[in-house]
């Protein structure tokens, strides 16, 4: 058995329960803090406590660059992917103002680039290969790369000490090779799985739709498994995200996930690995349309609906403070008992 197949423990029910107990007893309506409750409760079941907290979060921004980016299936040249890890490692891309403001553990693991690697203390060079192949015409990855770039997810987990994971991605043209996933594991072509990504013009839609269909039809002999979809169609740091996520499952850490690439991952990690499905949560719905397909057969509902399509985990590390109020409140209201209020008859 691989690691990535050893099962994730269960949430506490026990303390599950006890929360959902001390949320009737607090001084509201019953149910009128909606889905804050939920998430109240669920972090009891993760935390094992009756009063759960989130203070240490941790976030991995998994860069790669990808041979698809070469066929004109993004807005912008594959060059950004380098020059982005370097605006990372100066602290100046979304998620580092997001980080920041919640003091998260931040770095970024570059799994493989076509350019030469940024030095920064902040940015992990693991390098496994020049990016990936061109999915279109050939399988994106070896199987000994999947294998490592799992590995590489696995290990950044295993160095880290928090209450909530967030892995962010990096990467020129990885839209194409998500909505690819996304195609594969539902069963679909690529009419139905591309966006714009970064905002491509209608021909380059076009183009980005047959060369997935192209991909479908090279690869489909392989694309009955999760492993076979993300050697043929994945990236380095999709598949990095993919055992990054098992991990937290593994360790009891929950995972927010972020938006359409790192969706991508989670439907690839819970094909693998069934029992990560507790520990999962949805921060955002992208404006990828094709987004939403994901999130439902994740059977995850998101926090928020913003317009956002940017990914780096942006968008969940916008809706931590969500999270922080939902345990806030579940902790520190007073309970009718304490304040002498009349209780529902
Ligand atoms: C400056 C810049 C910063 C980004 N940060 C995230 N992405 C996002 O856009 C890319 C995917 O879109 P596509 O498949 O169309 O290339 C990924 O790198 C993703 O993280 C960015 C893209 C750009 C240009
Ligand atoms: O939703 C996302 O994660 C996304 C969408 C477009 C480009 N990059 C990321």
């Amino acid at each position: 058995m691989n690691w990535y197949h050893q099962a994730c423990p269960a949430p506490s029910a026990v303390h599950r329960q006890l929360a959902q107990q001390r949320q009737t007893e607090l001084t509201k309506p019953l149910g009128s803090l909606g889905r804050l409750e939920e998430i109240a409760v669920d972090f009891a079941g993760w935390q094992a406590t009756a009063l759960p907290e989130l203070s240490r979060i941790a976030v991995r921004v998994f860069a790669a660059d990808h041979g698809i980016s070469r066929r004109g299936v993004s807005a912008y040249p594959p060059e950004v992917t380098t020059q982005m890890i370097a605006n990372f490692a100066n602290g100046g891309a979304a998620i580092n103002v997001l980080s920041a403001a919640q003091q998260a553990d931040f770095a970024v693991v570059n799994m493989g680039t076509f350019s030469a690697a940024v030095a920064s203390p902040k940015v992990y060079n693991l390098q496994l290969a020049a990016g990936s192949a061109d999915l279109s015409s050939a399988p994106a990855l070896s199987p000994e790369l999947v294998e490592a770039c799992l590995a590489a997810g696995q290990a950044q987990v295993d160095g880290l000490d928090c209450q909530l994971f967030v892995a962010g991605e990096m990467g020129i043209g990885n839209t194409t090779a998500a909505a690819a996933i996304y195609a594969a594991h539902l069963g679909l072509q690529g009419i139905d799985v591309t966006g714009r990504g970064t905002g491509i013009d209608d021909a380059s839609l076009a183009k980005k739709i047959a060369l997935i269909d192209q991909a479908l039809a090279l690869h489909a002999d392989q694309l009955d498994s999760a492993l076979g979809i993300l050697r043929c169609l994945g990236g380095l740091e999709i598949a990095a995200i993919c055992g990054a996520y098992i991990r937290c499952g593994q360790r009891a850490i929950p995972v927010l996930i972020d938006g359409f690439i790192a969706s991508a991952a989670a439907l690839l990690a819970v094909d693998i690995n069934p029992s990560l499905r507790p520990w999962l949560m949805a921060s955002h719905r992208s404006s990828e349309a094709a987004h939403e397909l994901g999130l439902r057969a994740l059977q995850l509902q998101p926090l928020l609906d913003l317009g956002l399509r940017l990914g780096e985990g942006s968008g969940a590390m916008v809706a931590t403070p969500l999270l922080q109020s939902a345990l806030q409140l579940h902790s520190q209201m007073a309970t009718f008992a304490q304040a002498a209020i009349s209780e529902n008859t």
